[in-house]
């Protein structure tokens, strides 16, 4: 994205050699010619008045008219159509032809071109050759830019050069004159770069960025020598040098280091166009510097009223893109936007929504984007792009569409709008890219535009899927919103279905550099669920099979979905494959044990005992073995392993071992090298401390692996676990709990081991394989897997099953320990499904931090739920409040028939809270980071109106919690 055209001179606006008056040697005439010409009150049309009745000119004169014509025009470029289609633009320029050039000797006549020398001094042929460029008159550039060429061989200065290179890139220009002008501009500028001023290295810098000449030789001489002049460039040469770099994406890191350097007074002293250009440079360049960020943001703000839209969307970009979020700068630029009297491109809308999705997310390594959720803004940009869409490019109705749908904001007007230019582009300018992006935005949306697939569908059909699938990723995309939207096409199928199973298709695409990174398995993953969705199952196997038998790791969501989708189609097998293939491809060898421990436990269960000891001989094999696979391999009958039993092998990752990464955008990440160690430890300990089917113990030793290791686990442990068995209590007989969040088992063998003695169960449902793996662990070393049924996928997939494979009414307890801000959505499918017991009890876990607004809202305000919230304080996380909340369903209440609505405050609450919970798994939240943000939310919901009863829990006598 480009910014606007940067400037030479700071009045006018343009190339600053406008020809002073020259008196000496001229005739009165010509004299008297030439104040008429620059009269400040002629029109273009008056001056060719003057032209037609004094030609012929002197040289100077000519050269004024020319120029003082090509200045009028790109003032009044809005209103004057071309003027060199008129017969008196015509004649000036032949003049210029005659009496500046004279034909060469024969000997300078080279490949039958009769070859001319300009005869003006060069200031006037680069005046000339501005003016014509700029008002494109193609027929005599070329000539001028070829005499130019010859003449600067023959001696220049660096104002000639500057303004040559000037004059191609205002013509545009990339035609073999002009690239033969800029080469040897190029060649000229090497030799003399020492003796340029700083106006000349900036303006060639430009010249050469803005036609696209990658000279990054010349570029770096420039820089170099800019570096060596630095006190002397004002605020134009930089960023116009910045932004050359930008422009061809070529670093200079000594030249950016400085500039990153500028102080806060320089900053203040720079003109809007200045900074803005800065910033853009830098995000293009991906270079953060917090630093000159920081002290820009107070100038734009100070300035920001006087900035065209332009400028306001470049700057909200370049902080957007390199990740500085400044939510008081956001709010500025986006109320100047809005401000009625600017003009808004599609661009400039395009880039100001994706700037507001994207702000604040944490780069390239990272998937998530949490961005400025800010509904009044997005409006009115949907308001503004509906009133412009037929002006608006695929890539920008891309752009955008996709914006909404990151920040889940619907607006059926703009996307109505925007799919009738979809349908256009689809026949004429159908690109792959920005078509899946656009398909994948009506999909996040759920906007079910069937006709808009089906057109889509059709024109993929005819073109190939190939042309569609020339990156994965806009496979991937397209075959998700699809089956999001459950547009089946036959013909796209069959496409798809051949495309998927050929060779050279989409898989090897996906996994040509190998192993996979973190989009490839992002891809993969969306994929196989996308494709079971369609009714293409076999084919998500098909995947599966190549992945296995390349021995690829693919990722813990792919896994994921294959396991879902194993469990839906009641096929145990492939279950087992993909706890095999999991098992064969885990980083750590504890993983590795802890699902191989699974694949065997799994295979038991369904009675494959032949598969079962092959797996506990490859167990053996790779040394293996743990107290869990010697309790299995005894149960088969089978003799003791060659290797020696040890426990699951489990080390803690230190400090220093890459718990935090910097991207090359300069953020901490997370990067877990040792995967899973917490959750692998834990079952060390439990496998270590914790007794053969003795729950209490095990728990012991989870309790155990905390406090030795002062490690803070994600589970209901302590003052949470006395909750749920209140709730159980409370309850009665519970038959069935259904829990979303089984992780390491904690909380659903505590409930089992109540609830098997009155013949209840537990469906737990676990999004991470790798959980439910060590999870399969814990249940079968606590005796409890014929009372805890594990379903793995996502609960939003999962909430359908329910419905399929059990009674109406039959959920007495609902613990809801996933994502606070999607428990309301889960809550409402499952009643939409009643399946919801008429003496249901609800829990909520960490409702109040991060937090589950519209879930509290819902059971708390405006559902048919009575609610209490159990206040908690957790262990190593003393300092922060957090909320359990409990909730009595009362189906037979007026709230029960209503539809459940949750006003915008509160969803922005939601978005607010998924804010700090990204932060928290990709960078770092500090505990007083959760204690303000806890205490905001404690304000928040009481003005929401979320006010519950709170209970706070107690020690007994041997000093164990109560409720
Ligand atoms: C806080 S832990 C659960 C702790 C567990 N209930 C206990 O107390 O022992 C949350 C778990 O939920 C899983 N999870 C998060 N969102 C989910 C969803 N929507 N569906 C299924 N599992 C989910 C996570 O992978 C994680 O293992």
């Amino acid at each position: 994205m480009p910014p606007v055209m940067p400037y030479v001179n700071q009045f006018t606006g343009d190339a600053s050699f406008y020809p002073p008056l020259r008196k000496k040697g001229r005739s009165e005439r010509s004299v008297t010619l030439h104040r008429l010409i620059v009269m400040p009150e002629n029109s273009i049309e008056d001056l060719l008045q003057i032209v037609s009745e004094n030609m012929p000119f002197d040289t100077d004169n000519l050269a004024t008219a020319i120029h003082k014509l090509a200045k009028l025009r790109h003032r009044f470029a809005a209103v004057v159509g071309c003027c060199w289609i008129d017969p008196r633009w015509t004649m000036l320029i032949s003049q210029v032809v005659e009496s500046g050039t004279v034909r060469l000797a024969e000997s300078w006549v080279m490949l039958g071109q009769v070859l001319k020398a300009f005869i003006w001094p060069m200031r006037l042929l680069a005046l000339v050759a501005w003016a014509v460029a700029s008002l494109r008159d193609r027929r005599i550039t070329p000539l001028l830019f070829d005499i130019a060429a010859k003449r600067l061989a023959m001696g220049n200065v660096p104002q000639d050069l500057s303004s040559l290179a000037w004059a191609v890139a205002t013509a545009r220009a990339k035609d073999s004159a002009a690239v033969a002008l800029l080469r040897q501009v190029s060649l000229e500028s090497a030799k003399t770069v020492q003796s340029f001023g700083p106006q000349d290295l900036a303006m060639c810098a430009w010249a050469f960025a803005k036609v696209a000449m990658r000279d990054t030789q010349l570029l770096h001489l420039f820089a170099d020598e800019a570096l060596e002049k630095y006190t002397e460039l004002n605020g134009q040469n930089l960023s116009n040098l910045v932004w050359s770099l930008a422009t061809i994406r070529e670093h200079h890191e000594p030249l950016m280091d400085a500039v990153s350097r500028t102080r806060a007074d320089t900053i203040q002293g720079l003109a809007q166009q200045e900074f803005s250009n800065i910033v853009w440079s830098f995000a293009t360049l991906l270079r953060t510097s917090e630093m000159l960020f920081r002290r820009t943001a107070p100038r734009v703000v100070e300035t920001a009223r006087d900035l065209d839209s332009q400028h306001l969307a470049n700057i909200a970009w370049a902080y957007a893109k390199i990740s500085h979020r400044d939510d008081g700068l956001f709010y500025v630029l986006s109320r100047e936007a809005m401000e009625s009297d600017r003009k808004c491109s599609p661009l400039n809308l395009a880039n100001l929504a994706w700037a507001f999705a994207s702000a604040g997310w944490h780069g390239e390594m990272s998937t998530r984007r949490v961005g400025l959720r800010d509904p009044k803004f997005f409006q009115w940009i949907a308001e503004s792009a509906v009133a412009m869409s037929p002006q608006f490019t695929s890539q920008n109705c891309s752009n955008l569409v996709w914006s909404f749908a990151t920040l889940r904001i619907g607006h059926q007007d703009l996307f109505e709008a925007m799919s009738v230019q979809v349908q256009g582009w689809l026949i004429s300018n159908f690109d792959p890219q920005h078509l899946s992006n656009v398909l994948w935005s009506y999909a996040k949306l759920a906007i079910k535009n069937l006709d808009l697939f089906e057109t889509t569908a059709d024109e993929i059909v005819k073109r190939g899927v190939e042309y569609l699938a020339r990156t994965p990723q806009n496979l991937s995309n397209t075959v998700w919103a699809y089956g999001v939207v459950v547009s089946k096409p036959r013909h796209l199928m069959a496409a798809l279905q051949h495309h998927l199973t050929a060779a050279s298709g989409f898989y090897d695409k996906l996994t040509e550099v190998r192993p996979l990174g973190k989009s490839s398995r992002a891809q993969l993953a969306m994929t196989v669920l996308s494709l079971h969705h369609l009714g293409l199952t076999d084919i998500a196997w098909h995947l599966f099979d190549q992945i296995s038998k390349d021995g690829l790791q693919a990722g813990g969501e792919a896994y994921s979905y294959w396991l879902f989708i194993a469990g839906e189609t009641r096929n145990p097998q492939r279950e087992i494959d993909v706890f095999e293939q999991m098992a064969r491809t885990a980083h750590t060898r504890g993983l590795q044990g802890a699902c191989w421990n699974a694949v065997v436990v799994r295979c038991l269960t369904l009675g494959d005992e032949s598969r079962a000891r092959r797996s506990l001989q490859v167990m053996d094999m790779e040394e293996l073995c743990n107290p869990l696979s010697e309790v299995l391999r005894q149960r088969l009958g089978l003799p003791a392993p060659r290797s020696a039993v040890g426990n699951i092998d489990w080390r803690r990752r230190e400090k220093d071992e890459h718990e935090w990464v910097t991207n090359s955008l300069g953020f901490s990440l997370r990067l877990n090298k040792i995967e899973y160690y917490k959750e692998v430890g834990t079952l060390h300990y439990i496998l270590r401390n914790g007794k053969h089917q003795d729950v209490p113990v095990i728990h012991r030793a989870i309790e155990a692996f905390t406090r030795e290791q002062e490690l803070w686990l994600k589970l209901a442990g302590d003052e949470k676990g006395a909750v749920l068995d209140k709730v159980l209590a409370l309850q009665g007989k519970a038959k069935l709990v259904v829990e979303v969040g089984l992780y390491v088992g904690y909380s659903s063998t505590r409930m089992a081991s109540q609830m098997r003695h009155w013949g209840g169960k537990v469906i737990s449902m676990e999004v991470d394989p790798y959980h439910a793996a060590i999870a399969r662990n814990t249940i079968e070393w606590a005796g409890l897997t014929d009372y805890i049924e594990i379903w793995c996928g996502h609960s939003e997939n999962l909430i359908p099953r329910l419905k399929e494979r059990l009674p109406e009414k039959s959920i007495d307890i609902l613990f809801f320990d996933q994502q606070g801000t999607k428990m309301h959505l889960d809550l409402q499918r499952i009643v939409d499904f009643n399946m919801l017991s008429d003496r249901a009890i609800m829990v909520g876990d960490n409702v109040l931090r991060p937090g589950a607004p519209q879930f509290m809202y819902w059971n708390s305000v405006a559902g048919p739920y009575e609610t209490q919230v159990v206040s908690l304080r957790e262990y190593k996380q003393e300092v922060v409040e957090d909320w359990m909340s409990v909730s009595f369903w009362l189906p037979h209440s007026a709230e029960a028939q209503i539809p459940m609505t949750i006003p915008e405050a509160v969803e922005q609450l939601g978005h607010d809270t998924d804010g700090i919970r990204w932060q928290s798994v990709e960078s770092k939240v500090s505990e007083q980071q959760w204690e303000s943000h806890s205490q905001r939310m404690r304000r928040e919901f009481a003005a929401c109106g979320i006010k519950p009863f709170e209970v706070v829990p107690f020690q007994d006598a041997e000093g164990r919690s109560q409720v």
